[in-house]
């Protein structure tokens, strides 16, 4: 195996056939010659198109945000309407819902109809009632704001981040952060409730490629206000329930649990799941959205401790996003690689990276469960062993 950064000369032929392309391409000779030539200026063209898309990506974001906030596709729902008829129940002038009406038509968002009318394009009826995917874009500014200065960032210069502020169980390893234990209800009430809200990007997806038939006590581990735990049972009429979080979440998902009508089949208990010892009882351990928060070492810990909490047989279900998705690997390292890194811990993994872990904790056999929609969630089903481990 060669070293990383080698010169050329000393790497292996494969290798240098497949960097062959980019060699060329980084030649502006070259890159002149192949956009005028007729048999390259195809992939000239497309190289340009995605270089751009990188280039302003985030003008693309604010406007679909600003579409978000205007509540642009649920308006037009029922039928394309033209600026005018637009421009009272946007608050905008015509010029100006033009002026986003157009962009958003550029983006596949909108789609252009007779009579200067706008009608939803294939991304914006994607979006229609899809509140989870609007929290998430609305919760952007906090990111951006980060992210203004990568390097400093990148450097470990900025602690005090705004996402910090957001998930401020991920400042509490930070000189003046609070234990995560002694979070109050409403420092956690923003991102319970930004959680709560994209649940359904998740819950769904998951028990529809992992049903939990014959499993008896599911316990949710980082279980927010108990969305997840809320779908499994309202799908498993004889499963019952354990969530587990901080206290002031565990609170918050007691109460909504209690209100939905499910307090006699869910206890709720709160606690760190880093420090204190895990509920015994359940058969079935689900982390969801959790693991991806923390350190190699927190996780490490976690997943020993969700191993020896369940019985021989038991199961962990794992699901989160994950890095090296094959179709959405931006999602992965790009989008959630950064986030976490203005979060101030825990890192994006793959599934072959988190079944390591996995069996590293104990865990006898570990599967990759495919998903409908990998983006938004990956799932790995670990089993404890039943022979003594
Ligand atoms: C009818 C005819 C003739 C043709 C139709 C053709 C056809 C079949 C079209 C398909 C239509 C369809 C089903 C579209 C589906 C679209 C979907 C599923 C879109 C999904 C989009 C999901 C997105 C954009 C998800 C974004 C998720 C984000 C940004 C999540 C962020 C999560 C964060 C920040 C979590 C933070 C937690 C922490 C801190 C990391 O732990
Ligand atoms: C990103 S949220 C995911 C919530 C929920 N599982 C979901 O998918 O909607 C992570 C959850 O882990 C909880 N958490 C973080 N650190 C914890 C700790 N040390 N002990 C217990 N819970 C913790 C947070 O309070 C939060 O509810």
């Amino acid at each position: 195996m060669q070293a990383a950064g080698a010169p050329p000369e000393a790497r292996g032929w494969l290798e240098r056939l497949r960097d062959w392309p980019q060699r060329r391409v980084a030649d502006p000779a070259f890159r002149r010659w192949a956009e005028s030539s007729r048999w390259t200026r195809w992939i000239a063209r497309r190289r340009a198109r995605e270089l751009f898309d990188l280039v302003a990506g985030f003008v693309y974001s604010q406007v679909l945000l600003a579409c978000v906030q205007l509540r642009l596709f649920e308006r037009l729902q029922d039928g394309p309407l033209d600026a005018d008829a637009l421009a009272p129940r946007l608050g905008l002038a015509p010029d100006a819902v033009r002026r986003l009406c157009d962009a958003a038509v550029a983006l596949r968002l909108l789609a252009r109809r007779s009579g200067e009318r706008y009608a939803l394009g294939p991304l914006g009826a994607a979006m229609v009632g899809n509140d989870a995917v609007a929290a998430m874009v609305e919760h952007h500014a906090a990111l951006y704001e980060d992210l203004r200065e990568p390097l400093a960032l990148l450097r470990g210069h900025r602690d005090a981040t705004a996402l910090r502020r957001v998930w401020p169980y991920a400042a509490a390893g930070l000189a003046g952060g609070a234990a995560p234990r002694s979070l109050a209800v409403d420092a956690v009430a923003g991102y319970c409730a930004l959680m709560s809200a994209s649940q359904p990007l998740v819950a769904g997806t998951v028990l529809d490629a992992w049903p939990l038939r014959r499993r008896r006590v599911l316990l949710d581990l980082g279980g927010g206000e108990g969305r997840f735990v809320e779908a499994a049972l309202r799908r498993h009429g004889a499963l019952r329930g354990l969530l587990f979080d901080l206290p002031a979440v565990a609170a918050r998902a007691e109460a909504r649990l209690g209100l939905a009508g499910l307090g006699g089949r869910v206890a709720c208990l709160g606690g760190d799941f880093l420090r204190d010892r895990l509920p015994r009882g359940a058969d079935t351990i689900s982390l969801v959205r959790v693991v991806h928060d923390h350190d190699d070492a927190a996780v490490r810990t976690l997943l020993r401790a969700a191993h020896d909490a369940l019985p021989p047989g038991g199961q962990l279900l794992l699901a989160e996003p994950m890095a090296r998705t094959r179709g959405a690997e931006a999602m992965g390292d790009a989008y959630f690689g950064w986030y976490l890194l203005a979060m101030g811990q825990g890192r994006p993994r793959s599934a072959d990276e988190l079944a390591a872990m996995l069996r590293e904790a104990g865990f006898g056999s570990v599967r990759a469960v495919r998903t409908a929609v990998p983006l938004q969630t990956g799932l790995l089903v670990a089993e404890r062993s039943v022979a003594l481990d």
